[in-house]
């Protein structure tokens, strides 16, 4: 166990919340909602996370959500997760949700956002930690769906910093949610989107010129193309990497693949992120021991990635300042600097 990695302040980036849903608590809510799920126990739905691609965790991730049905059980789910986010030292989380995985199954967007958005305050209050919420629309669906749910946010904008675009990728290119886009930017909203997990470094152009966002999820493709490479990092475009993720959904065949380094390296503004938990086998503190048990990453390469975070957050200038400087007092107690100062 490293307590450097431990006690680490750190900010969490890319986190769907509905991915931090632990077996335990799916079948709490299933029992406690009357709904009959298709594993017959905790460890019979534990032993299907066994996955080949992003497609076939999206259809588990989607099934294990279907027993949310009230504000109480989003209040536990973000609970839960932040409980153990502030257990591990997070200091600052933007979290993603879906808000069409729950209107498509009848739950009212006001049901969904209330019960998160309750569980951020309490976090605040009781620990501190602060936070940002991001609404992510699904892009398998058509964009006429993610303009509804737009809409449907309406009431609920003061709760909700950015939008985002997630679920299965290839086939669903940015290009696809440009009105969208449009609309969201005209609305103050802050832009995301998930460009370079399973699709092409063109993706990222995409999401970057055409979408404007001004962080990618994952982006880890931009390995493969080093003119876009540059490109990020002269401008210091974040990306919200989840190696676990990568690890779990094959984008990578071992950590000591995973392109995190190389990406740091040539001075991209590179993140640690926990994507989906409860799912790919670790929060935050795994994510970063990955990097270094499976890459062999130095803890001042590890104490950069958390500057990194701090900087590519939707926290305000004095709010960065001092969280910055609570990692580098951080890592001058263990005798560690950052390589880039
Ligand atoms: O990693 C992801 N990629 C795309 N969609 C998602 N929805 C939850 N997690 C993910
Ligand atoms: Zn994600």
């Amino acid at each position: 166990m490293s307590a450097f990695i431990e006690q680490l302040p750190k900010v969490e980036l890319h986190l769907h919340i509905e991915g931090s849903l632990e077996p335990e608590l799916v079948f709490a809510l299933a029992r406690r909602n009357g709904i009959t799920l298709d594993y017959a126990n905790e460890a019979a739905l534990k032993a299907a996370y066994e996955f080949d691609d992003l497609q076939s965790f999206l259809n588990i991730y989607y099934a294990g959500m279907s027993v949310l049905q009230t504000e109480q059980d989003f209040f536990d789910m973000t609970h839960a997760y932040l409980q153990r986010a502030h257990s591990e030292h997070v200091r600052h989380t933007e979290i993603f949700f879906d808000p069409q995985a729950h209107t498509g199954r009848g739950v009212p967007f006001s049901v969904v956002v209330t019960g998160i958005h309750r569980a951020l305050e309490q976090a605040r209050y009781d620990w501190g930690m602060s936070s940002r919420l991001i609404m992510s629309f699904l892009r398998d669906l058509p964009e006429a769906s993610a303009i509804d749910t737009l809409r449907q946010a309406e009431p609920f904008h003061g709760w909700l910093t950015g939008v985002g675009l997630d679920s299965a990728e290839t086939g669903n290119p940015p290009d696809k949610f440009r009105r969208v886009y449009a609309m969201a930017r005209d609305q103050g909203y802050r832009l995301v989107a998930h460009a370079g997990e399973e699709g092409p470094p063109q993706y990222i152009r995409d999401a970057l010129e055409l979408l404007r966002v001004e962080r990618i999820d994952h982006g880890v493709a931009a390995i493969k193309d080093p003119a876009l490479m540059a490109e990020l990092a002269e401008n210091r475009i974040p990306l919200t990497v989840c190696p676990l993720s990568n690890l779990k959904l094959k984008v990578v065949n071992t950590m000591a693949e995973h392109p995190m380094g190389e990406l740091l390296q040539a001075g991209l503004c590179v993140t640690v992120n926990s994507d989906d938990p409860a799912y790919f086998g670790g929060y935050m503190n795994a994510n970063y021991r990955a990097l270094q048990q499976g890459l062999g990453m130095s803890n001042s390469e590890l104490l950069q990635l958390a500057l990194n975070s701090v900087e590519a957050s939707w926290l305000s200038p004095e709010e960065k300042a001092l969280l910055n400087r609570e990692v580098h007092e951080h890592g001058e107690k263990f005798g560690v600097y950052a390589p880039l100062g």
